[in-house]
């Protein structure tokens, strides 16, 4: 007992979900059908930031999640004796594992409104039963990436560093945040546990707290420069404590010289005041003293937008440090991804698709197990637009596609002379981990890569065009004959 509660050891995620889980999988079980087949499909319907593009990360920790997934002894006793589901119950859920086949994007792909990112086909209590999970590592995830990619365009190539631990939404998601940076272009991480977990390269400087300690800004910076210089590491001074001008900057550059470690003097940093006008004073001070090789860092609420800005007036900045606004999506707290059922397996064994209807057309789904393609042009290597077909048809085997908008269909166009590549890997079949997971260096420059093949005006971070994501012919038949049915049927049943 703790504070006159019950104690149960915190020792698996199957209960990271909502009551709501465990009680459709009970009705299922009830019901003899959690073992039927059924389809899941997990997408979002608009892109975040009022961006162009999204960037997906979450597969690692799915996969964690998905290989662990099981009802630990603790959890059937907390559903046992606090919410007073019964034995039988409890003795399924005790032997549940995931056996199903998931496939997914890979980490670093580029992702839009309304395709499925991850396919999961399983017995039905163990599709549903993940869905909290899974949608809470994507959504998170993806939302990060997305946001560091939009920081990264607006930077360029200088170095570009997550600062963001100490704000995010607590320590899952400054550790999963900091990798999914990393992901979406972020150079290193200040997050050292996400350097020894995933190989992510760490980076840092150090604090106001430091001069405040040895309350005299020479001290400070000369302790630390005499320390880094014995361990042969680079020094970056953070100079706006008490005066960037005319004390910070002034005391970095006397301890270099008098320690003589102009070669390991990497920078100075800013994070205070107008950036702009004391990035290009510190330059100026820096080069006449002789060190023009010395970078200047920048933090301090930085976002896409504030980095635009400094560089539109000259700013001297050399290096972004960037906390709050990439770790929070501070402009955009939410990616809305959902997971709903695309077919479940009827009582003879057969496949049916399912679909939600909604008076926004945006929103009814789309039925059937599909497959999802990128169609890139061979002559120039740019994406065309994404093609999502039924799973018996294949695009890469026909030579002019018609590709269509599916919701204003009037806009369409044909398409020769391209690769139709598919987008899912094999992640998870019969349960079992089919796929290698790359390094997290490589899963960034694929994102990279993927970046490349898209036209710049889908990129634009403020008011991109919108790019296609568009059904085959027969992909589209089958939603609008489904929609047909239902019509029919409700109207009826209401006559
Ligand atoms: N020249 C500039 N142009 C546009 N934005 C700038 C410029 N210089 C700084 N900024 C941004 O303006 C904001 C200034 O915030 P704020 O006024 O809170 O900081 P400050 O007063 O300089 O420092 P402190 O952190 O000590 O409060 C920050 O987001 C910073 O990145
Ligand atoms: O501004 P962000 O984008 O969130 O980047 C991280 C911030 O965290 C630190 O500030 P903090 O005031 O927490 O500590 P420090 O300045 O004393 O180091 C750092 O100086 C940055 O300003
Ligand atoms: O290393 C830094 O400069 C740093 C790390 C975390 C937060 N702000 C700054």
């Amino acid at each position: 007992m703790i504070n006159g509660q019950t104690h149960y050891e915190d020792d698996s995620l199957a209960l990271h979900t909502d009551l709501y889980q465990i009680n459709m999988a009970e009705t299922y079980w009830a019901e003899g059908i959690s073992e039927r087949k059924a389809v899941f499909e997990l997408f979002f319907r608009k892109l975040p930031f009022e961006g162009g593009y999204a960037i997906f990360a979450g597969l690692q920790r799915m996969i964690e999640y998905i290989e662990q997934f099981h009802f630990s002894e603790s959890d059937l006793a907390y559903l046992r004796d606090e919410l007073g589901y019964g034995d039988d119950y409890l003795a399924y859920l005790r032997t549940l594992r995931f056996n199903g086949t998931i496939k997914s994007m890979r980490e670093g792909e580029l992702v839009f409104a309304n395709e499925p990112i991850v396919r999961v086909e399983a017995a039905l209590a163990e599709a549903q039963l993940i869905e909290t999970a899974l949608l809470n590592i994507v959504n998170y995830q993806t939302l990060i990436a997305t946001k560091a990619a939009r920081i990264r365009s607006a930077v360029g190539d200088a170095p570009l560093l997550e600062f963001g631990s100490r704000r995010a939404h607590e320590m899952d998601a400054a550790l999963w945040g900091a990798r999914a940076a990393i992901i979406g272009g972020c150079d290193a991480t200040s997050n050292v546990r996400c350097g020894k977990r995933f190989g992510a390269k760490v980076s840092g400087t150090h604090a106001h707290a430091m001069v405040q300690a040895m309350q005299d800004e020479y001290e400070a910076f000369r302790s630390y420069a005499g320390r880094q210089k014995k361990m042969r590491r680079p020094c970056v001074f953070l100079i706006d404590t008490y005066d960037t001008l005319k004390s910070g900057i002034v005391n970095a550059i006397r301890v270099v010289q008098e320690l003589e470690i102009g070669n390991l003097f990497e920078g100075v940093r800013l994070d205070s005041g107008d950036m702009a006008y004391l990035s290009k004073e510190v330059r100026k001070l820096l080069d006449n003293a002789g060190f023009p090789q010395t970078k200047i860092y920048a933090s301090n609420d930085l976002d896409e937008y504030t980095v635009m800005s400094l560089k539109a007036q000259g700013a001297a900045i050399d290096a972004w440090g960037i906390g709050t606004k990439l770790i929070t999506a501070y402009d955009q707290p939410a990616l809305g991804a959902v997971y709903k059922l695309v077919a479940i397996e009827d009582e003879n064994g057969n496949m049916a698709d399912t679909i939600k209807i909604s008076g926004n057309p945006e929103k009814v789904t789309t039925p059937g197990m599909k497959k999802l393609y990128r169609i890139i042009n061979q002559v120039n290597r740019r994406s065309e637009g994404d093609y999502i077909a039924l799973e018996d048809e294949n695009p890469a085997g026909e030579k002019r596609l018609k590709m269509f908008h599916p919701v204003y269909t009037y806009i369409s166009k044909f398409v020769t002379n391209f690769e139709a590549r598919e987008l899912h890997a094999d992640i998870f079949a019969g349960g079992k981990l089919v796929y290698d997971m790359p390094q997290l260096s490589s899963i960034q420059a694929y994102a990279k890569q993927n970046l490349e093949l898209l036209w710049d005006e889908y990129k634009r971070n403020q008011n991109p065009e919108q790019y296609p994501v568009d059904l085959s012919q027969n992909c589209w038949d089958n939603k609008m004959n489904m929609i047909q049915r239902i019509k029919q049927k409700v109207e009826g049943s209401a006559e």
